[in-house]
C-alpha cells in the first residue's frame, strides 16, 4: 500500500519537524519538562529560577478576539542590558526616505545583487519602499535581503513591526526566542514585533523579501460568501515548539527602533526562553496550501480573492496592508480578457515575484524583482501580455510554476534613496505603442 504523504516546499512531510498547527492558537510549550508554570502566569518562584516576561503584541485592553500576547520563561530578564547606541552597519537598511516630493511614477526593480563579501541577514537588508512613520503604528515597509553568512554571535529585533519573510532563493532558518523555523522559497514566515532572532542560510546564500508591518497585526481575512473554509486555512500555519540556547558569551543585539538601527551587546544569548505560552508567536506557512478561489464563468475578479493575510486600518475594508498571492491556478473564464485588466487603484500596490512569470508582464519583472504602482497610477498588462491574451484561444489553461505577491496598502509608498537610484530605466515604456481604438466611421 502506498501512503501519499503531502510534502511542503522544503520537502518535509507533516510531523517531521516540531511545529504546532493553527493560526493564532493559545499554545503551551516547554523545552525542558516542568519549565512552564501551571495554573498561573507569574508564580512567586518560577521553576529552575527562570524569569517571567509578558510580551504584548496588542494593547492590554484590546478586544479579546484581537488580543495577542505570550508569557515567556527565560534564563535572564530581557531588562538586563546596557544602553543601545546607533548601529553603523547595514547602510541600506532603514535609511529613512528622501525629503523630495513623491513622484507619481510607476517604478520597477531588478533583483538585488548578491553580496560581494561576507554578509549576514542584518547587513544584507535593503529597504526599498516605506509608507508611514513607524511611530504612527500604521503602514508597511518592503525590504529585500541578500545574505551569504549565518548570524552566530548576534541577533536582530524589530520594535517597529512584525516581519513577514518571503524567501525567493535559498532556505532560511530563523532561530527565534520562541522556537526555530525553517523556510524555503514557496514558504513564508512571520516573526512578531520585538521577538529576537538570528538567521542562518543552510544553502550558503539566500535572497528574498521582508514585509515589515507597523500597523495592526496580520490576520486571516474574513471570507464573506466564500464560507467557513478557503484561501489560507488556519490549520496550515505552523508555530514552532519552545527551543533555547544556553550561551554565556558576547552576543550583539541589533534593534530597529523608530526607523533607525541600534546596537548593544549582552554577555549571553537572549534566545534563552525555555518555555512559553500564549497566542503571540512566530509561524510559517506553505504557499502551496493556499486554497485558490476564482471565477468559473467570466471576467477577472478583483485580486482580493487572493488575500492571504490582512492588517486592517481604522477604516472598515481599507487595509493598512494586504498580503496577496498569485498562485498556480486554472484559468477558465469564457469570453474574457483573462490577465489583470488596466486599472487605477485608490490603494497602492507593491509587488514581488518568487518564481516563474507574472501573467500581466511578459518581460522585465524577474523573480526577486519589485514593482510599484502607487495610488491612481494607470497600470495593467504590458503590450506583449495584452496582445497575447487578446488573441488567445480561451481553452481551460493552467497558469503554473509561478508565484507572485502583492503588498497592497492604503498608504502610498515612498521609495528610499537607494531604490530611486536603482530602479529600471523607462519602466513606462512597457505601456507604449498600444494601438489606438478604431471607431466606426
Ligand atoms: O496590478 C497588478 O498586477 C495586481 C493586480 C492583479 C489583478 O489580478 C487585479 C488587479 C491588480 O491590481
Ligand atoms: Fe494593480
Amino acid at each position: 500500500m502506498t501512503i501519499h504523504q503531502p510534502t511542503n516546499a522544503a520537502g518535509e512531510t507533516a510531523g517531521q519537524t516540531e511545529y504546532l498547527p493553527g493560526f493564532g492558537n493559545h499554545v503551551s510549550t516547554e523545552a525542558i519538562p516542568g519549565a512552564l508554570p501551571i495554573g498561573r502566569n507569574s508564580p512567586q518562584r518560577p521553576a529552575f529560577g527562570l524569569y517571567t516576561e509578558q510580551l504584548s503584541g496588542t494593547a492590554f485592553t484590546a478586544p479579546r478576539h484581537e488580543n495577542r500576547r505570550s508569557w515567556l520563561y527565560r534564563m535572564r530578564p530581557t531588562a538586563e542590558h546596557p544602553p543601545f547606541e546607533r548601529y553603523a552597519g547595514a547602510k541600506r537598511f532603514a535609511p529613512g526616505t528622501t525629503d523630495a516630493p513623491l513622484a507619481p511614477n510607476r517604478l520597477r526593480w531588478d533583483p538585488v545583487e548578491s553580496p560581494a563579501s561576507k554578509t549576514d541577514l542584518i547587513d544584507g537588508m535593503t529597504t526599498m519602499l516605506v509608507n508611514r512613520d513607524p511611530a504612527d503604528l500604521e503602514g508597511v515597509a518592503l525590504h529585500v535581503y541578500a545574505a551569504n553568512t549565518d548570524m552566530t554571535d548576534r541577533v536582530f529585533m524589530d520594535a517597529d513591526g512584525e516581519l513577514l519573510f518571503v524567501p525567493q532563493k535559498g532556505r532560511v532558518r530563523l532561530l527565534t526566542e520562541l522556537g526555530r523555523i525553517d523556510i524555503a522559497p514557496g514558504q513564508i514566515a512571520l516573526v512578531p514585533r520585538g521577538v529576537r532572532f538570528r538567521a542562518e542560510m543552510p544553502d550558503g546564500e539566500a535572497r528574498g523579501y521582508v514585509a515589515e508591518n507597523h500597523g495592526a497585526l496580520f490576520r486571516l481575512p474574513d471570507l464573506g460568501p466564500i464560507g467557513a473554509n478557503g484561501l489560507a486555512n488556519p490549520r496550515d500555519f505552523e508555530t514552532p515548539v519552545a527551543w533555547f540556547e544556553d550561551r554565556d558569551e558576547p552576543v550583539e543585539v541589533v534593534q530597529k527602533f523608530m526607523g533607525s538601527l541600534w546596537t548593544t551587546t549582552l554577555d549571553h544569548s537572549p534566545l534563552d526562553v525555555v518555555a512559553w505560552h500564549g497566542n503571540l508567536a512566530p509561524w510559517r506557512y506553505d504557499l502551496s496550501q493556499f486554497n485558490t478561489i476564482n471565477t468559473v464563468s467570466f471576467d477577472h475578479p478583483d485580486p482580493s480573492i487572493f488575500t492571504l493575510l490582512t492588517s486592517p486600518s481604522d477604516v472598515p475594508g481599507r487595509a493598512n496592508a494586504d498580503f496577496v498571492i498569485f498562485p498556480p491556478r486554472w484559468m477558465v473564464a469564457e469570453g474574457t480578457f483573462r490577465p489583470p485588466w488596466f486599472h487605477r487603484n485608490v490603494m497602492s500596490e507593491a509587488m514581488g515575484l518568487i518564481t516563474g512569470a507574472y501573467d500581466a508582464k511578459a518581460e522585465g519583472f524577474a523573480p526577486g524583482g519589485i514593482s510599484l504602482h502607487n495610488l491612481m497610477s494607470g497600470h495593467g498588462p504590458d503590450l506583449a501580455s495584452w496582445q497575447g491574451a487578446s488573441a488567445a484561444d480561451l481553452k481551460p489553461h493552467k497558469i503554473d510554476g509561478t508565484m507572485a505577491f502583492m503588498l497592497e496598502s492604503c498608504w502610498p509608498y515612498a521609495p528610499t534613496a537607494y531604490a530611486l537610484e536603482h530602479s529600471q530605466l523607462d519602466y513606462d515604456a512597457v505601456w507604449s505603442d498600444f494601438p489606438k481604438a478604431v471607431l466606426p466611421k
